[in-house]
């Protein structure tokens, strides 16, 4: 009886997008169990795979059958639960087996092989030469990986290697190695009792000084870590207790600890308001119907959703149960971590992008081995390793940010409510501006809906003023800022509170434009105007797609008319204007550009918390989510850079912009001032937004979703074909179109007609698309896979490529 295992190989075509069958060694059996990673033969190369099952009593041609090399890993990275949540993703987004199971676990997990060389005992070979004799030396020495060897010794090695692998004097081995391994060091154990080490102390007090301390070091903590008390474990007084088998130097496995995105913000555990405390017991009985309900916390400003989510994780681990807190692009979130981690200490485990790899694939490490119970973290910390799942909170639900935009295309609150349902746990979706999405859901009855409408403390509401700037351009007012905003500025300011200014796009200024001819400065390999960025006394236009970058012209390159001038602002420029006009004002700006380094982004929000800026100017990234107690004015320079994109989502993503930015604004004991500036003061977006009507934003946005037939009365594929050739994009597309309409029809799905993309061509290639409406994914999904299969690989081949993103957020 040999036992088959059943693995999927780390290889990157569609073609291979099923098992392969691999024979257990001896020495694995009994121990190899599905979700474990591998190392295998595949073709003529090697590479890793995952074990989606075993099948213990195969026999007969498993003789045939490849072997597996290795077992990567001490326990499987996958729980059963992933495994089976693998083939979810893969169903609902129509990715591959490796595609799914790679998007659950973190990069570091990513083996590749390296070539070990071995001195076969016995006679050595003729060594003709002293570089070969040198080279033997170190193989007999001990086993050498190809790289650093040929590095040593230069390409001669790579000869002699050959020869001597031929002549049976060398042996090679092909071995696994992870592409971020575990951080160890050398520490110093005891090997005899407490006592016996105090007693070897005492006798060394006086010749052996070094001796006698580490001996009461061992004796008092067990063990010495060396690096961290300053010893090299070639020191003599190491080598003399190794020797005297008083103790021994062990490699031992660090955890690298993640500190650089959090901010120390310690909060004390609160008494909960009613409101608080209602919310609060919604969330524990859907816990305890143990059936994966779902529960939205509509919860305006400043109402204090973070303190109920951290009760209910306390709850669930006095349980004994374990939680995951998803938090939009969590780098951006400092000040969320930081309550988590100062609440519940060891026990959290920190997940997101803006960790390095080694950091991430030790908390993952963590939360695998049962350590952590408690996961933060952005989008991919749904897939996290928690056991006993009694809970997920997923904080600003109504973030775009949970959907992923490349391969595969899952949406991180749906997985949520499938972790849910599998664990018999519950899910909640908190936001001040909860999405279309999550408010029909409620109503058809598939969701729970708990309110809390008032800030902690009942405090006020900001007032808002709409400023319309149509009005204030025809009384020739020509400035970026109206006389309300700088009044509200000021007022702050000379209190000694703080302001903060929105405006949705970085840079200088939207785009240049030719005064002589109307023609504005493209990007050359993007169909989309170049943004001017001017920074340190420099000046340069930027294409924000591509990063493209290049000088401003003098002249117009159409008509050679000197009249090309900056048009539209960005946040570059209200800086700059700020500085003119307040010189002795401290502003800080926070935007893509200023934030790029790590921890920068955390610097920025300690700074405003400690008092250091009077006004905070910034992008998106300063209106959600952060808490400044003094922050007590909020200005938007401009309220319809958004409500202009073609999107059917613009007025909800305005309505909830607006809000959080709004809602930033006396959230403590000063009462908040804001201004919002626009061009369209009459649009129910920003009317809703600036009296906190929510019923009357999502009436009227319903009203229009429904007539017009979009999510959430149906569900959005987009299909995408990009090529460096127009007619390659424009044909696979209609290719792809035929497919699905000869398969589907109304009512299943709806197929619009292939179209070029919004930006027609970003970074140099042309892209075209496909959208379709659909109602029930299980009615069309096969028509959409073998339409895509229809088309994906020739496209390939073409050199082209090709997506298709399901339940898609955006068109
Ligand atoms: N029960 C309480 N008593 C006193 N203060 C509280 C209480 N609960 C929360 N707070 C404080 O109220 C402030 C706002 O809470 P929090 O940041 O959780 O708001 P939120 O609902 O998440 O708002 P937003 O959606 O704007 O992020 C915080 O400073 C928090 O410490
Ligand atoms: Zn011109
Ligand atoms: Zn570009």
């Amino acid at each position: 009886m040999a036992g088959v295992a059943h693995v999927i190989v780390d290889v990157r075509t569609r073609q291979l997008d099923r098992p392969f069958d691999y024979a257990i060694p001896p020495r694995w059996q009994g121990r190899l169990a599905p979700g474990h990673r591998v190392y295998v033969p595949f073709g003529r190369q090697y590479c890793q795979g995952y074990v989606l099952s075993i099948d213990e009593t195969a026999s007969g041609p498993a003789k045939t059958l490849k072997p597996i090399l290795a077992v990567l890993d001490e326990i499987p990275l996958f729980t059963p639960e992933l495994l089976q949540l693998h083939e979810f993703v893969r169903d609902r987004t129509l990715c591959t087996h490796l595609e799914a199971l790679q998007s659950m676990i973190p990069g570091a997990y990513r083996a590749h092989s390296v070539r070990r060389y071995r001195a076969v005992p016995g006679d050595p070979p003729a060594l003709l030469s002293a570089a070969a004799e040198r080279l033997w030396q170190e193989l007999a020495a001990r086993p050498q990986a190809f790289e650093p060897l040929v590095r040593k010794f230069g390409p001669d090695a790579a000869l002699l290697l050959e020869l001597w692998l031929s002549s049976g004097h060398v042996e090679e081995r092909v071995e696994a190695e992870d592409a971020v391994r575990a951080q160890v060091v050398t520490v110093l154990v005891p090997s005899a009792d407490a006592q016996t080490l105090q007693a070897a102390a005492a006798a060394r007090a006086r010749r052996a000084k070094k001796q006698a301390v580490l001996l009461t070091a061992l004796a008092r903590d067990k063990e010495v870590r060396l690096r961290e008390a300053g010893i090299r474990p070639s020191d003599p007084a190491v080598q003399a207790l190794v020797e005297q088998g008083l103790a021994v130097l062990q490699q031992q496995e660090v955890y690298r600890a993640p500190v650089a995105a959090a901010l120390r913000e310690h909060q004390p555990k609160r008494e909960l308001t009613p409101a608080q405390a209602a919310a609060l017991r919604a969330i524990l009985q859907a816990m305890a119907a143990a059936a994966g309900q779902g529960v939205v916390l509509h919860g305006v400003t400043g109402s204090g959703k973070t303190e109920v989510y951290l009760q209910a994780i306390e709850a669930c681990l006095a349980e004994g149960g374990g939680a995951i807190a998803l938090v939009p692009e969590i780098a951006l979130t400092p000040q969320m971590v930081g309550r988590f981690t100062s609440r519940f200490g060891q026990r959290v485990a920190v997940l997101h992008s803006g960790l390095s790899a080694g950091e991430r694939r030790d908390e993952w490490l963590r939360v695998r081995r049962g350590e952590a119970r408690v996961v933060v973290g952005a989008r991919s910390a749904i897939f996290a390793p928690v056991e006993q799942l009694r809970l997920v909170v997923v904080d600003e639900a109504h973030e775009s940010s949970y959907k992923q935009e490349e391969r595969p295309h899952y949406d991180a609150r749906e997985i949520a409510g499938w972790r849910a349902r599998h664990n018999h746990a519950a899910v909640v979706y908190g936001s001040a501006t909860p999405s279309m999405e999550l408010l029909h859901a409620a109503e058809q009855g598939k969701l729970t809906w708990v309110s809390m409408p008032f800030r902690i403390e009942n405090r006020p509401m900001p007032a808002v003023t709409i400023v319309d700037m149509r009005e204030a351009l025809r009384q020739g007012s020509r400035g970026l800022f109206s006389e309300a905003l700088i009044h509200g500025l000021e007022a702050a300011v000379e209190q000694g509170q703080q302001a903060l200014l929105f405006l949705n796009r970085r840079g200088y200024a939207a785009f240049v434009l030719c005064r002589g001819c109307g023609e504005s400065v493209q990007c050359p390999n993007c169909d989309i105007s170049l943004t001017l960025h001017r920074h340190g006394g420099e000046e340069w236009l930027q294409c924000h797609y591509c990063e493209y970058r290049q000088a401003v012209p003098e002249v117009c390159e159409r008509c050679g008319e000197p009249a090309v001038r900056p048009f539209g602002v960005g946040t570059q420029q209200v800086e700059h204007a700020l500085h003119e006009r307040w010189p002795h004002w401290r502003v800080l700006r926070m935007d893509v550009d200023t934030t790029r380094r790590k921890g920068a982004h955390r610097e920025a929000v300690e700074r405003v918390l400690n008092g250091e800026v009077d006004v905070l100017l910034g992008t998106q990234m300063i209106a959600k989510g952060l808490d400044f107690p003094n922050v007590s004015f909020v200005g938007v320079i401009a309220a319809d850079t958004m409500l202009n994109l073609p999107d059917f989502r613009a007025a909800e993503r305005t309505f909830s912009l607006l809000t959080q930015v709004i809602g930033r604004a006396g959230r403590a004991e000063i009462a908040g001032q804001t201004v919002i500036q626009t061009y369209r003061p009459d649009h129910y977006a920003i009317q809703a937004a600036a009296r906190h009507d929510f019923a009357a934003f999502y009436q009227t946005e319903q009203a229009y979703r429904q007539a017009f037939q979009y999510p959430p009365y149906c569900e959005l594929a987009v299909f995408f074909a990009s090529h460096e050739q127009e007619s390659y994009a424009r044909g696979a597309a209609a290719r792809f179109e035929r497919e699905l309409r000869r398969l589907v029809a109304a009512p299943d799905a709806v197929v619009l007609p292939a179209a070029p993309s919004g930006i027609r061509r970003a970074k140099g290639q042309y892209r075209f698309q496909v959208v379709v409406k659909y109602s029930q994914w299980n009615r069309v999904k096969n028509a959409f896979a073998s339409s895509y299969a229809a088309v994906s690989e020739r496209m390939r081949k073409l050199g082209g490529s090709c997506s298709l993103d399901v339940n898609a957020l955006h068109i």
